[in-house]
């Protein structure tokens, strides 16, 4: 059987602050197939960000990946150097971020930095990168590719920029695809339109994606699977039918609940009440039975291990028997 494009196996990523070890990821695991998107999903602080920093080899000081591997087509990239780490970067892997703005340099024009970036990884002279970075823009649904090459940053909108990042971050064919909150910041009808250009793009280069939202109608949209992060570990792992029909954990049921759902009038939407705990001070046994419907006096004592519930989907939850949405 050839490896999977990625599997992440056991990751523990932690900060050292003033206050203490902040554990933000740990022991994360879950794969990624080509041409699959697998949507990781939690609230603020869950620790999505940092499971995909870890993968890009970003994670800067005070952080710290301390376990675990990252193994892409079998090659642990915990392993590589900073060095072969920037080959990957950019390359194998990229990634594509909420704010265009802080990822692009407001100083060069955009059609030199898909240029640049495509010139750091490909033996191509300049002119036929430039001419690649056209392609890109044009292929990124850009009107005018040619003449939007030599605009600056901004000078385009907000969609725009998203699609020029969307271009530089696939203008070398990457294997995988980071995508972290990629709408959140444009207006609903860029969204759908940024979120049908990545997922075109990617069926057509079979590029496998990570897609970290904490919207789920982007996951019900996009995802193939679904990983739900709360306390930066994984308490749901599903396809995205499973997930929106038979969800497992009082989380996910939690989160499905604050979907506005079609045809539905409600007030307000159900939200989970209380907060994700402070890493710093989590509550014993299940991190998540504070806010827990379910929980009993068990939940206060044993830390769950993640458990099948049918073939594909996994759920850590103690009483998981007992839990319906
Ligand atoms: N530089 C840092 N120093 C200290 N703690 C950090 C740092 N970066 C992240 N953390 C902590 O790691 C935890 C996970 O953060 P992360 O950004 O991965 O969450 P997230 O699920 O991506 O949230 P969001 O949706 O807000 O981006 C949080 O508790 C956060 O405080």
């Amino acid at each position: 059987m050839t490896a999977k494009l990625l599997e992440v196996n056991n990751l523990h990523t932690s900060f050292k602050t003033e206050d203490g070890v902040v554990p933000s990821v740990g022991g994360v695991s879950f794969t990624v197939g080509r041409g699959e998107t697998l949507a990781i999903v939690g609230e603020s602080g869950s620790g999505k960000s940092v499971t995909s920093l870890s993968i890009m080899g970003l994670v800067g000081s005070p952080g710290k990946v301390t376990a675990g591997e990252i193994r892409l087509e079998g090659k642990d990239l915990l392993q590589l150097s900073k060095r072969e780490m920037r080959k990957y970067r950019g390359n194998v892997i990229s990634m594509i971020f909420q704010e265009p703005m802080s990822s692009l340099n407001p100083v060069f024009t955009v059609g030199n930095q898909i240029r640049e970036v495509i010139q750091q990884h490909r033996r191509m002279s300049k002119q036929e990168a430039k001419a690649r970075s056209i392609e890109m823009l044009d292929r990124v649904g850009i009107p005018g590719a040619a003449k939007v090459a030599g605009y600056f940053p901004h000078q385009l909108s907000g969609g725009m920029r998203q699609r020029v990042m969307i271009a530089m971050a696939l203008a070398c064919q990457p294997k995988l695809l980071i995508a972290d909150e990629p709408t959140t910041a444009l207006d609903v009808t860029i969204q759908a339109q940024i979120l049908k250009l990545i997922g075109q793009l990617s069926k057509e280069e079979n590029t496998g994606i990570i897609l970290i939202t904490h919207d789920l109608g982007v996951v019900a949209e996009m995802a193939d699977r679904v990983v739900v992060m709360y306390a930066g570990e994984v308490v749901e792992e599903a396809n995205v039918f499973d997930l929106f029909e038979k969800p497992g954990h009082p989380y996910t049921i939690g989160l499905l609940a604050s979907l506005p759902k079609l045809n539905e009038q409600r007030e307000r939407l159900d939200s989970i009440p209380g907060t994700v705990p402070n890493l710093l001070r989590m509550p014993g046994g299940c991190p998540f039975h504070p806010r827990c419907p379910y929980a009993q006096e068990q939940c206060t004592k044993v830390h769950p291990d993640l458990r099948e519930k049918a073939s594909g989907h996994q759920v850590r939850c103690l009483r998981m028997e007992e839990v319906s949405p």
